[in-house]
């Protein structure tokens, strides 16, 4: 196992807080003018992705002393240790493999002694068959139809990423398949999801690694009723319901046929789960191929960021500069805004990917860290994100970190519709970095004949500091291919941001609590008796809603 560091006790912390004091007093807009070769000493580029970071207010010192920090903090190790099979996620004594389920290369992945891969490529296989016989119209519903809906029951990483993907990759929908999600145990979701898809046509995918989460089971139930209540007989349902887990038992229990089960392991945390059975919703949707493919672009990056000497490593950069602001200029969110619309799900998969694995207080030993961790993320497609929050991005009191994303060519070539869009993603980056200076508005005022007792009131108000961070990914088209490769770029750096905090990123202990305390509560909703045992407030809630839904 790597070492456990405080990283605030390392020389490059104490250097990089020294080093914070200086940058804090430079402008990008100098160092722009100062360093005609920014953007190529500031960029890299892997197959279709070019990363570009020199919009950042950091220097080739300051890359010197974030590329020690993560040396001083073991980074390589870690890397090695995470790939190796250790139970690096030891707060549940697990290994962390995900990068096995996309491991394309022959090479073995070793857990405990024994090579996983022959079990990764028989469920791959297994799901590689049921979408053949899905799209062949070979696999019938009861009545004889061939499936045309697929309605995938899960919630968080059991859901985010399917959605994600079904909907980053819509150009490549397989025709005559139309894929549901539910999740949210508002009855609502499922009644609505009910009512676009037809019992005898629809596939039920039961998503869930435990197969214990409340919602999940409820949604579940509520399906099965539903369908049985059409098909009248449970004989049907090993026609209609699969289940994607890692328990057997209550798959069985659930009256789902273990044939019918695609597995998966403990060594899947649910976030970075969507390349292994749970992404059967994803294969069943763009076919089989097309899922290999996302496997083989997650995979491609795999070997990057274990082969790449930092400097030159996409998802070492992306960390260290996400680090830089949180811990040295106390940023506490970041944004992800993809310029492509089919990517609208992509900041709500990484919030979940950051904010569950790294949004964490105790370090390693147990302690308290004196440090910032994870920061909040958050976004929205662009440009409707320019319309909304931008304003505080430009001019607000808090800088927010952003990533630009765009793919170079559309799907939908419609007239200018993609260089307006375009337009404003190289717009909106520059406009950050450089901002506009007082005399520039001055003078664009005079320009349009505002009056010259105007222009001075006007001034303080259409100045732009500029000077905020941006990272622009241009990506040349969004395939299943490339998509794989961008979800890898940023789960790694969130890896090696909690490497380098020196957290367990891949536990999710805060869900529990909350979880806890509603199986308590629910049975105190099933009576109409006035509560005392909770505080004031939630007793005070409680039996207000008692009084209100009579
Ligand atoms: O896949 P299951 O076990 O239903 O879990 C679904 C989700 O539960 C939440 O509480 C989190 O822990 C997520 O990471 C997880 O993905």
């Amino acid at each position: 196992m790597f070492p456990s560091i405080n990283p605030t006790t390392t020389k490059s912390w104490a250097s990089l807080k020294q080093h914070a004091e200086e940058m804090k007093k430079q402008h990008m807009r100098a160092l722009f003018m100062e360093n005609r070769e920014r953007f190529s000493e500031f960029s890299l580029q892997l197959e279709d992705i070019l990363f570009d970071y020199s919009k950042n207010l950091i220097t080739e010192d300051t890359r010197q002393l974030l590329l020690d920090l993560a040396n001083e903090c073991q980074v390589a190790p870690a890397i090695k240790a995470m790939f190796g099979g250790e139970k690096i996620n030891a707060t549940e004594n697990r290994a962390v493999l995900h990068v096995a389920l996309r491991n394309t290369s022959d090479k073995p992945v070793m857990l405990d002694g024994r090579d996983v891969m022959p079990d990764v490529k028989a469920v791959l296989n297994k799901m590689d068959h049921i979408c053949r016989q899905v799209h062949s119209g070979e696999w019938k519903g009861y009545t004889g139809k061939p499936i045309r809906y697929i309605v995938n029951i899960g919630i968080g990483g059991s859901d985010l990423g399917p959605v994600m993907v079904t909907e980053a990759l819509k150009p490549y929908w397989k025709e005559g398949i139309q894929p549901h999600f539910v999740s949210n145990v508002d009855g609502t979701h499922i009644a609505e999801t009910l009512k676009l898809v037809t019992p005898d046509e629809t596939l039920f995918l039961i998503a869930s690694k435990t197969f214990t989460t409340q919602e999940t089971m409820t949604n579940a139930h509520t399906a099965r009723e539903w369908f049985l209540s059409h098909a009248h007989d449970e004989k049907f349902i090993a026609q209609h319901f699969v289940a994607l887990s890692t328990n057997e038992k209550a798959v069985t229990a659930f009256g789902i046929d273990p044939k019918n089960m695609f597995e998966f392991w403990d060594w899947v945390g649910g976030r970075y789960s969507l390349w292994s059975a749970i992404g059967l919703s994803i294969a069943l949707t763009i076919g089989f191929d097309n899922f290999a493919e996302l496997l083989q672009g997650a995979h491609i990056v795999d070997r990057h960021f274990t082969e790449t000497p930092f400097e030159q490593n996409i998802p070492v950069m992306m960390a260290l500069i996400g680090l830089w602001y949180g811990n040295f200029f106390d940023t506490a969110t970041e944004a992800i805004l993809p310029y492509d619309q089919y990517m609208h799900r992509f900041p709500a998969y990484f919030q979940q990917g950051n904010m569950e694995s790294n949004g964490k207080s105790a370090d390693r030993t147990g302690k308290p860290v004196s440090y910032e961790t994870g920061p909040i993320v958050w976004g929205e497609p662009g440009t409707n994100g320019q319309h909304a929050f931008y304003q505080l991005i430009h001019q607000g009191t808090k800088i927010v970190p952003c990533d630009f994303i765009a793919p170079a060519i559309s799907h939908n070539p419609i007239g200018d519709h993609h260089v307006k869009l375009l337009s404003n993603f190289f717009a909106q980056t520059e406009a950050l970095m450089n901002g506009k200076t007082a005399d520039e508005v001055r003078a664009e005022l005079k320009k349009a004949n505002t009056p010259e007792a105007e222009i001075e009131k006007l001034v303080p108000f259409k100045v732009f500091t500029g000077n905020r961070p941006t990272n622009s990914f241009l990506v040349k088209k969004i395939t299943p291919h490339s998509l794989g490769s961008l979800i890898a770029l940023y789960e790694h750096k969130i890896f090696v941001q909690g490497v380098i905090w020196n957290i367990y990123s891949f536990d999710q202990w805060g869900v529990e609590l909350g979880k806890q305390l509603a199986s308590k509560i629910l049975p105190e909703l099933e009576n109409n008796e006035p509560v005392a045992n909770h505080d004031a407030s939630t007793n005070g809630l409680i039996n207000a809603w008692k009084q209100m839904k009579q």
